[in-house]
Parts: C-alpha cells; sequence; structure tokens
C-alpha cells in the first residue's frame, strides 16, 4: 500500500528590508532595477496574498520566517565595531556595497534555501533537508544558518525528520538548493525521480560551462546532496543547464523549467543534451508515463522566457489536471501570453492558468516558484511538524496586521544605514517568531 502525502508549499515571507540593490550578477532583473524604490510592505503583502489564495484553494501552504538584516554579526566579523549604531554607520561611510549585501531581504526566494527529500526516496525513510550554502553571491552566502535553525524548528522531530547542514562553502560545492532539483513521479507518496540540474562540473575544467554569467550550482554539489539523503543512482538523475541559457540569464534551472508529479514542463534550451535529461527520467520513472510539455524558442523565445518568468511558476495538482501559478509579467508578454492561451487548449496535463501579482519580488528575479518550497509530507510527517507555520484564516489575518504595523512602504539603498530600520526589523522579526511559534532563531534573540 502507498503511503498517502501531499506537496506543502512554504514561502518565504518578504523582509522588512527588502530592496533593489542589484546584487545578483546573472539575474538580469536585479541588475535592471538597481536603485529603484522598493516598497517591502506592498512585497510582503502580495507573497501573503498569494499563499491566501493557494490556502483557500485547499493546498497545505507553509510560512517561512524572514532574516535578521542588516546582519550585523556579519558586519562585526569584517571589522566594524562599536555599538550597532556605529556598525552601521561605518559599513556606510567605506563599504556601503557590503552594507547593502548583510541588507538584503533574498531569503524570501525560498526555492533557494534548502534541497528537501521526501522520506519516500531517502535511504532512512525520513525527510531530509540540507540548508543551500548559497555561495556564489555573498549576500545569500550568510542565510544558511538561520535557514537550517527555522526548518530545524519546525520539523523538529528526528523520528520523522533529518536536517544536514549546509555543504563546505566555496565555489567548487556552490549549492543553490531546490531552484535546481525537481521530483518527479506517480503520486507524491510513492518513491520519486529526483533531478538535480546544474551549471559546470567543478573539478573538471575542460568540461562546458557558460561564458559569460557565473554557473551557480555544481554537479559535485548536487551529487553530494544525493548522499548526504541516501538516493540511489536508479532514483536519481543529474543534468547539464545549458549553458547558452546561463549567459542569457537563466541563472537557476527554475527560471527555465518546472515539473510536478509525472509533468515536466520546459524549454528546448533548458538542458545540454535534452534527449539523454528526458530518456534518463523515463528510464527510472518506471510504470508512470512522462508528460514532457516542450516549449520550442519560436514559440517563446529564450529572452522572452527570461523577462516574463513563464517557468517560474508553480504547477500545482488539481482535482482534473495541474493549475501553472504564473507570475503577472507571462500576460504582458504577448509570445508568453499567446503561448499560454494555445497551452490551455492542448489537451496536455496543463489545465488551468491563475495569474498572481508580485512585483516586487519580480524585479529582483523571483517569480511564483522562487518564492516556495516544496516538502513533501506523509501524513504522519505533517501531523508531526509543527502547526505554528501553516497558512489559516487566522494566520494570514495576523500577518497582515504584523506586516502593516512594521514594514514601511518606501526603502532606498539610503535607509539601509538608519539604525531605526535594524530596530524596526528587530521588533517585527521577535514579534513574529512569537507568532510562529518558532522560539529563538535569529542572533539577536540567541
Ligand atoms: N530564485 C530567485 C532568486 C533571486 C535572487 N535575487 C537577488 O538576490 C537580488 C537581490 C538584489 O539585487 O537586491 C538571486 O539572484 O538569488
Amino acid at each position: 500500500m502507498v503511503t498517502h502525502a501531499v506537496e506543502a508549499n512554504f514561502d518565504g515571507l518578504v523582509g522588512p528590508t527588502h530592496n533593489y540593490a542589484g546584487l545578483s550578477w546573472g539575474n538580469v532583473a536585479s541588475k535592471t532595477n538597481v536603485n529603484a524604490v522598493a516598497n517591502p510592505k506592498e512585497a510582503a503583502l502580495q507573497g501573503l496574498a498569494k499563499m491566501k489564495l493557494l490556502a483557500d484553494r485547499g493546498y497545505v501552504q507553509g510560512v517561512l520566517p524572514p532574516h535578521e538584516r542588516p546582519h550585523i554579526p556579519t558586519l562585526r566579523a569584517l571589522g566594524f565595531t562599536g555599538n550597532d549604531a556605529d556598525v552601521l554607520a561605518q559599513a556606510a561611510q567605506s563599504a556601503p556595497a557590503v552594507l547593502a549585501a548583510v541588507s538584503s531581504a533574498s531569503a524570501m526566494w525560498t526555492a533557494n534555501a534548502a534541497t528537501v527529500s521526501p522520506s519516500a526516496d531517502t535511504g532512512d525513510h525520513r525527510v531530509h533537508f540540507t540548508p543551500a550554502n548559497l555561495s556564489a553571491k555573498f549576500h545569500r552566502s550568510i542565510e544558511h544558518e538561520v535557514t537550517g535553525r527555522a526548518l530545524k524548528a519546525i520539523f523538529t522531530d528526528e523520528s520523522y525528520f533529518a536536517h544536514h547542514p549546509a555543504l563546505p562553502s566555496g565555489s567548487h560545492f556552490g549549492d543553490e538548493g531546490a531552484a535546481n532539483h525537481t521530483r518527479l513521479c506517480s503520486r507524491y507518496g510513492e518513491p520519486g525521480v529526483e533531478l538535480f540540474v546544474y551549471g559546470k562540473a567543478a573539478f573538471n575544467e575542460a568540461a562546458p560551462a557558460p561564458a559569460r554569467y557565473p554557473a551557480r550550482q555544481t554537479l559535485e554539489a548536487s551529487q553530494a546532496i544525493a548522499r548526504l539523503h541516501g538516493l540511489t543512482a536508479d532514483h536519481t538523475v543529474y543534468a547539464q543547464q545549458n549553458p547558452a541559457a546561463i549567459d542569457a540569464g537563466v541563472f537557476h534551472n527554475d527560471v527555465i523549467a518546472v515539473g510536478n508529479g509525472n509533468a515536466l514542463f520546459y524549454h528546448e534550451q533548458a538542458f545540454l543534451d535534452e534527449q539523454r535529461v528526458l530518456a534518463d527520467i523515463r528510464q527510472r520513472l518506471a510504470g508512470v508515463e512522462l508528460e514532457a510539455v516542450r516549449v520550442s524558442s519560436e514559440d517563446v523565445p529564450l529572452q522572452d522566457a527570461v523577462a516574463s518568468y513563464l517557468f517560474n511558476s508553480q504547477l500545482l495538482n488539481t482535482p482534473d489536471g495541474m493549475l501553472l501559478a504564473v507570475p503577472g509579467e507571462c500576460r504582458e508578454i504577448e509570445t508568453v501570453s499567446r503561448y499560454l492561451d494555445e497551452l490551455l487548449l492542448s489537451n496536455g496535463p496543463i489545465t488551468s492558468v491563475e495569474v498572481f501579482d508580485v512585483k516586487q519580488s519580480m524585479r529582483n528575479g523571483g517569480g511564483p516558484a522562487c518564492l516556495r518550497l516544496r516538502v513533501v509530507l506523509t501524513d504522519d510527517e505533517l501531523k508531526a511538524m509543527n502547526h505554528g507555520v501553516l497558512l489559516t484564516d487566522d494566520l494570514y489575518q495576523r500577518l497582515v496586521t504584523w506586516v502593516e504595523a512594521h514594514y514601511r512602504d518606501e526603502l532606498t539603498q539610503a535607509d539601509l544605514a538608519d539604525p531605526m530600520l535594524l530596530e524596526e526589523s528587530r521588533k517585527a522579526l521577535d514579534e513574529l517568531t512569537g507568532i510562529l511559534g518558532l522560539g529563538s532563531i535569529y542572533d539577536f534573540q540567541l
């Protein structure tokens, strides 16, 4: 008998310092919108509205908390001294780019929080979590510790959940988490195929790699995650991302492909060796038909895929097919909008499309799929986790009130040095861990 399991989605709540600092070379939106005035309040409310709509549809929806920013311990580790206000003032004066990096609300993109393997796939039949080291970008490399604490506070019971520390940092083991990891299966509770997509092989300088933009995920990092999680070769596929796609702005695989159940929705330029990837998946999905929904460059040119974030959509089961939850930008770009209309008429696995406005996040290169971490949980595992983070009507109302009370509706680079912003953020986060029942997870609480 197959154990019943659901896919829960954990969205990152946008933090009070959401801003546009242009920190992610290779991520076109981040660079294009550098220095735009951000609206953290609107960003957080847009994220909550997406969570609410999906929770209302019956999906299990969780919340992952923002991180403490600006991160004073990192500034101190870099030699800034005095009280917190002094540290901020010195950093703003002599290293404004560093201050921007330690102020990013980038933990909102929880598809990069961790790689998660469901218990049906793992050697010891527990759910395995490895926070991503995010070594490729300094501002993101400081996330994994608090991410790990938050995941442990939510998935505490060791008889069901196993937590690994992030991989050793450094570019050879650069790991970006679930954004480069897709699970294909028949039912969620059955063993699936875990597809790891990497940008380059770090220990082989002769292997193909992008020329312009960085490959953030290495093959060796993906292999290490599979080892840690106890995945076997017959449940694991490694696929190299097309270097040309990375050079066109596809900095994570989830900007060009998304999978759910037995369906893989992808652009023809996603993989270096498309046919091999499909064959490898098909071979391992024994008994289950892979539904490959391939989008041609003729229908959607690569640059339109990147601009619209068509593939950074959530692909979710419904009682009659699958729902594609797309960012609003998909209806603003003609080729993509036309493609979506045709897709709905094509009799394929995707039977409905829903549009979400996550513009504040999109301007930093994060669509609906970037904002969520998928965790497949059996009924027992769902019962065992901390329910304080699961979105109910009541939690939604409390979080909206919390955002309204603590968030600014305008934030520029100059504001990052404001000691009041630090104080406001800590006060907000301290209250939040209480609302979500997480205990103490931030450095300022320890
Ligand atoms: N999965 C989506 C991740 C987006 C994220 N953007 C950023 O960090 C931009 C932040 C800034 O530029 O202010 C990144 O590139 O990792």
